[in-house]
């Protein structure tokens, strides 16, 4: 990779077409400049009129949001061995790549931004077609707000057989109108009908896993449930997307657009961040909703903190995130009992873990060693997977998958896909799931989704919604 001064595009398109000629194969560039303030929501706004490929994150600590338009390149991989392939395509394109970066920053240059499924071998599509197993995009225009500061990525492939200035004038007038001033005007949508998919059979599904699990079966699962919404009119993504952003504080919003359809939410959960080596990941399991004062939001959080069952819930995690961490990376710290971490609508139980990544090891090695975590699976990892394959009737798509973004510097960070909806027009899925052990309650399982469910409702036209 050659990094350069960030030159004019056209200068930098011919540059990219001689070196494409002489290779005979197509040729990245990235090209990154400083530009002023810029509002995150407006840019995913006008990116429509340029591509309805978009994605949205926001770190949950709130240090870094990236809003990719387009495609440049994308990343795909179906097999088992879907982290890997991806790593090795990730690896071969930056083989061919001009870079031509001032900064450095951390979320600039060549980001992939995208996803994975939960589970690769779920053989149905519906109602996820439009979300392949794995989809990894380097957006043909980046947005990145870091440290204060914003910057605009231009990323393009450039064939042998492209013509110098008109993608240098394509390029130059799309950049021109997504930096346009302008307001973000949507409303949140007006729901027609809900309809809770068949809960008395999901709390027999619970109380099922509650006797396989005393049978030696497991040691626990997640079991997830689904809301279907119907709206009066199209969902405009925007207004949710700013809405969520706006409600929902130590969570990662993020929103993925993929052939009109668009997966959304706010998840609290981190599944791992790499940043020059340091690597955090999460255990994040065991649940209360907040209370309505002061007093009883204290009480709460402190009946969680001693809950038999719930810090069960929350064991299993740690356990298994620190030897999947143990695996790759040294410095291991991992403190002796949860805090609490505080939603707008629930409160969990928290630990984070601490290492250094081993020399040969990347975030997705760790992605791969992780997921999914016993907050999304269950205990052990294989059994839980295939009893949710055979026993959930919901196909989770996306929904519990990892999502999150890398970049060149071998930066990035992975969270699971939870608290999260599916759009298509003018309907919704929501999911939402809980960690079922022996001492599991179907019906406090059941109002634990429910209670799960209100960051999405609550956008979604649903303020009104309760359980
Ligand atoms: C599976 C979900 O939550 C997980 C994450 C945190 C707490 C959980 C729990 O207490 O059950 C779940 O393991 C979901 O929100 O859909
Ligand atoms: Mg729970």
């Amino acid at each position: 990779m050659l990094h350069t001064k960030a030159p004019q595009i056209e200068e930098v398109v011919g540059e990219a077409l001689q070196k494409a000629h002489h290779l005979g194969e197509p040729l990245f560039i990235s090209i990154v400049e400083h530009i002023d303030d810029q509002d995150p929501f407006q840019f995913f706004e006008t990116g429509q009129h340029i591509d309805q490929h978009r994605s949205f994150w926001q770190s949950a600590e709130n240090d870094l949001t990236m809003v990719g338009i387009g495609k440049a390149s994308q990343l795909y991989a179906k097999s088992k061995q879907r982290f890997r392939e991806v790593q090795s395509l990730w690896t071969q394109l930056q083989e061919n790549a001009m870079v031509h970066d001032d900064y450095n920053k951390k979320g600039t240059g060549m980001v992939a931004l995208g996803g994975f499924s939960f589970d690769p071998e779920q053989k149905e599509d519906t109602p996820w077609e439009s979300f392949p197993d794995s989809q990894l995009t380097i957006p043909a225009f980046l947005l990145t707000k870091v440290e204060g500061e914003t910057y605009l990525t231009i990323n393009a492939l450039i064939f042998p057989e492209d013509h110098q200035q008109q993608i240098a004038n394509q390029i130059q007038n799309h950049r021109d109108s997504l930096l346009k001033k302008g307001e973000v005007t949507g409303s949140l949508p007006v729901i027609e009908q809900t309809f809770e998919v068949a809960p008395e059979a999901w709390k027999e599904s619970v109380k099922k896993a509650t006797e396989d699990i005393t049978a030696g079966l497991m040691e626990k699962v997640v079991l997830a449930r689904e809301l279907r919404i119907t709206f009066k009119e199209n969902v405009q993504i925007t207004a949710v997307l700013k809405a969520l952003a706006d409600t929902q504080p130590n969570s990662y919003i993020f929103c993925y657009e993929s052939e009109g359809d668009h997966f959304i939410g706010a998840t609290p959960e981190r599944l791992a961040k790499v940043e020059e080596r340091e690597l955090v990941s999460t255990c994040l399991a065991g649940t209360v909703p907040r209370g309505r004062t002061e007093e009883e939001d204290f009480k709460l959080g402190e009946e969680l903190l001693g809950d038999p069952k719930n810090r069960q819930e929350h064991q299993f995690v740690v356990e298994m995130i620190k030897e999947a961490v143990e695996a790759c990376s040294s410095q291991v710290e991992v403190p002796n009992g949860p805090v609490l971490y505080p939603l707008r609508n629930l409160q969990h139980l928290y630990t984070p873990v601490k290492a250094v990544l081993d020399q040969g090891y990347t975030l997705l090695d760790v992605i791969e060693k992780l997921h999914p975590t016993p907050a999304l699976g269950g205990m052990p990892q294989q059994v839980s997977v295939e009893y949710i394959r055979t026993h959930e009737t919901l196909n989770r798509g996306w929904y519990a998958g990892p999502i999150g973004w890398f970049d060149a510097q071998d930066n990035g960070e992975f969270a699971v896909a939870i608290r999260s909806a599916l759009i298509q027009q003018k309907e919704a899925s929501l999911f939402a799931g809980c960690g079922v052990v022996e001492d599991s309650d179907p019906e406090a399982e059941f109002a634990e989704t429910a209670v799960k469910l209100k960051p999405m409702m609550n956008v979604l036209g649903g303020s009104e919604w309760d359980m």
